[in-house]
């Protein structure tokens, strides 16, 4: 788990991305797409809003995407074992980088076919608690043409493409870069998450 953890750290470090191949073991990232598919047959994935205000504007235009919040109270063995990944990924990332991170929050997230989430900045206008993104993909055998890439805006105008593809972990600092989830050509799924102080 440790070097995964450095993997996604260094290239965070480096690049202002940090991107790791095998942050969840194949079989967990495998048992997470299953629960997503479930809530989803079962109807329990809701519309995405924009903002955290009590009435949240759940616009099509800007966003696409149905989530589920995870929860420990669930009691679900695989929720458990990604927040168990997590509890430790936080306790590296505060003693390596002094990041004090003292909470967390992620939802299961599925872009059906034709949606995306237009180009915005993570942390609220009117909150900073949200400090890193993080994006953990579950989609096998994706291709260049099922579209759905993450596009992310760099300061010097580089805009970085990242595919959603299976096992692959996304972290950057959510004050920061702009970036947009293009237009999918296929259901995409993923776990969305910040890490917060
Ligand atoms: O799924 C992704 O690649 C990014 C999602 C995102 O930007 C968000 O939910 O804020
Ligand atoms: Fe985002």
């Amino acid at each position: 788990m440790q070097q995964a953890f450095d993997t996604l750290i260094n290239s965070f470090i480096e690049s202002k991305v940090g991107i790791s191949e095998n942050f969840l073991s194949s079989q967990l990232s495998n048992d997470l797409k299953e629960n997503l598919l479930h809530l989803h047959s079962e109807k329990s994935m809701l519309a995405a809003g924009t903002g955290n205000q009590p009435l949240v504007n759940q616009d099509k235009s800007v966003r696409g995407d149905i989530i589920y919040w995870l929860d420990r109270q669930h009691n679900n063995a695989h929720e458990n074992a990604f927040f168990d990944v997590m509890d430790a990924f936080v306790a590296y990332l505060n003693q390596s980088c002094y990041t004090g991170i003292t909470g967390y929050e992620f939802h299961y997230t599925l872009y059906e076919t034709g949606s995306f989430y237009k180009k915005h900045l993570d942390q609220f206008r009117n909150n900073d608690s949200r400090q890193y993104s993080m994006i953990i993909y579950l989609n096998a055998g994706w291709l260049p043409a099922d579209g759905g890439q993450l596009s992310i805006y760099h300061a010097n105008g580089d805009a970085q493409q990242v595919d959603p593809s299976s096992g692959k972990t996304v972290f950057f600092k959510s004050s920061e870069l702009e970036h947009e989830v293009q237009l999918t050509n296929k259901p995409r799924l993923s776990i969305t998450g910040w890490l917060k102080r």
